[in-house]
């Protein structure tokens, strides 16, 4: 069994993007800016959009972090996105989620401009990912999909079984293992609340994806010898012994089922790290893309 390290993978990137950052400014060109904005004060958002300005640090690009109150009207965020889509300093930007329930995301990802959505969630990003055009892919399908990349794993025929169909992860990542592509051109079963047998499903499976977000719920007899295992589950659950008061908790029982696999994500320091290192990899493409 071979432990997949995504945190170590993420540092890789983040030195290969650091270098793509010194050769532009070398070159006289524009860095990359990348805005966030942030509304309320969840713990798990405000940790995920700060290692997301950390990383802009980092590798050198420009951030911004935009915040605002829970009680910001659907209107005050919209009017923020289309300030954002007009700003020729910013060249990409994420709303973090999710929102407060009074605001309606699909609205507000459909007002954000293709071309500055390095969070790769507009319609015509997704569409352009199921073309094979160029576009944003979204951000932990494509660290996904790099994870197996650089540990050289083979995809190519295999049976894939995604558990969960969210729009940011188990839906897209469906997509890109289906598609002809390497890695890719996996036989994709995608496995909701309303599959049947599921055990049965997931045991037969080459590649397991859980990205379920209910913690521990992949089992060990749900897994097969050998099987390639990505825990994509990052729930916080309480736990007194801890100074932060919870513990993260992926949805796979790793304890249990990581000596029976080929590889394995491990939470925390797996698909995580790959998330926020596939979103600089986008704002750097977003210079590329819009030809600067
Ligand atoms: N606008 C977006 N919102 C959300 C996205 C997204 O891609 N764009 N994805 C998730 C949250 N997310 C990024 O925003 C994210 C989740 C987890 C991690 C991560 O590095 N996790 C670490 C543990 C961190 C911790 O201590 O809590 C790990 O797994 O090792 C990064 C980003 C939902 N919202």
């Amino acid at each position: 069994m071979q432990i997949i390290n995504g945190k170590e993978t993420a540092l890789e990137i983040r030195k290969e993007l650091a270098q793509a950052v010194a050769s532009r400014k070398a070159a006289g060109k524009k860095i990359p800016h990348l805005a966030a904005i942030l509304v309320g004060n969840d713990g798990g958002s405000m940790t995920y959009v700060g290692a997301k300005v950390k990383a802009c640090e980092e590798i050198g690009f420009e951030s911004t972090l935009i915040r605002f109150e829970d009680s910001i009207t659907e209107e005050e965020l919209l009017n923020k996105v289309n300030e954002l889509n007009l700003d020729q300093e910013i060249d990409g930007f994420i709303v973090q989620l999710p929102l407060p329930a009074h605001i309606d995301e699909k609205k507000i990802t459909l007002a954000i401009d293709p071309k500055k959505d390095v969070d790769g969630f507009h319609p015509e990003n997704l569409g352009n990912m199921v073309l094979d055009l160029p576009g944003f892919l979204p951000a932990t399908p494509a660290g996904i999909i790099e994870l197996l990349r650089r540990y050289n794993i083979e995809t190519s025929g295999k049976n894939c079984v995604v558990v969960g169909r969210s729009h940011i992860v188990g839906m897209p990542v469906s997509i890109m293992l289906g598609r002809n592509t390497n890695p890719g051109n996996c036989t994709v079963t995608l496995a909701h609340s309303r599959t049947q047998n599921l055990e049965e499903l997931c045991a037969n499976a080459d590649i397991l994806i859980a990205a379920i977000g209910k913690p521990l719920f992949i089992k060990e007899n749900m897994v097969k010898e050998g099987a390639v295992v990505i825990d994509v589950g990052t729930t916080r659950v309480p736990d007194a012994s801890k100074k932060s008061g919870f513990r993260l908790r992926g949805d796979v029982d790793y304890d249990n089922v990581a000596e029976k696999c080929s590889f394995i994500t491990p939470v925390p320091g797996g698909v995580g790290p790959m998330t926020i290192a596939s979103l600089m990899m986008n704002t750097l493409r977003a210079m590329e893309l819009n030809g600067k």
